[in-house]
């Protein structure tokens, strides 16, 4: 039997990730440790490789089957556009891609002047400007605190996921239209589902049972 290999998105998903393959008996106890600068975990008993990649290459390694599963954000999923299959919504990391700004800056989503939208994935803000709303829009990519960008005069509005909303609320922003719910997904390399369709189909049973 050939190994499989997960790549798992690092940050806020990874804890919950392994979480949830503990449920269904899948453990790697090494990747637990924080300190160890180790890149690849193998469980030889199952037949399982594991690896934590920062979440927009997680697609990467999937699309090229260096990865046969990936656990990753439907963000990361939507903004890279990688050639996989989607295959599961685990539920966790939950939270919503919005467009967000000051309450003032309602009147440029409404009005038709061209306005600048600044975000991490400009991708998903092209895709949701120009061919859902039909709109030219100036996207302006940044790499983190996107909320600064209405407040210091970069942008008139930001698109950026919104999960409890305390950061837009300490800032004095708010969603002004919301563009998709967000959770994590399992994506799956498109040989390695027809190659190694029937351990697939058993690992998707076996998460959704505990989902
Ligand atoms: N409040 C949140 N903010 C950002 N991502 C969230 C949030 N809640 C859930 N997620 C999900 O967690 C995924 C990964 O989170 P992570 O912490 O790695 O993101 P990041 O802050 O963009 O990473 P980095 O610090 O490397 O820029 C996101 O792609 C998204 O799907
Ligand atoms: O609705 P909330 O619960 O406040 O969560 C949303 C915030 O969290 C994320 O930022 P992150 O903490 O990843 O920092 P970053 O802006 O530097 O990427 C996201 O980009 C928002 O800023």
């Amino acid at each position: 039997m050939r190994y499989l290999t997960f790549a798992l998105g690092k940050g806020r998903l990874a804890s919950k990730t392994l979480e949830t393959f503990e449920k269904i008996g899948i453990t790697c106890e090494e990747m637990k440790d924080k300190s160890s600068r180790k890149l690849i975990f193998v469980n030889e008993d199952l037949k399982l490789r594991f690896f934590l990649a920062k979440g927009p290459d997680v697609p990467t390694y999937v699309e090229y089957g260096a990865a046969d599963i990936g656990i990753v954000g439907k963000d990361t999923i939507l903004e890279e556009n990688r050639k996989l299959f989607e295959v599961l919504d685990l539920g966790f990391g939950a939270c919503k891609m919005c467009v967000c700004g000051p309450k003032s800056a309602l009147k440029y989503l409404e009005g038709g002047q061209q306005i600048r939208v600044a975000t991490k994935y400009p991708n998903i803000a092209k895709d949701y400007f120009y061919n859902q709303k039909h709109r030219t829009v100036e996207i302006i990519k940044l790499n983190g605190s996107i909320e600064l960008a209405p407040i210091v005069g970069l942008s008139e509005v930001i698109v950026d996921i919104v999960e409890t909303g305390s950061t837009l609320r300490e800032n004095g922003l708010q969603v002004l239209e919301e563009i998709c719910p967000l959770s994590a997904r399992m994506v799956v390399n498109r040989v390695s589902m027809k190659m190694e369709d029937e351990r697939i189909r058993r690992l998707i049973a076996d998460l959704k049972s505990v989902l």
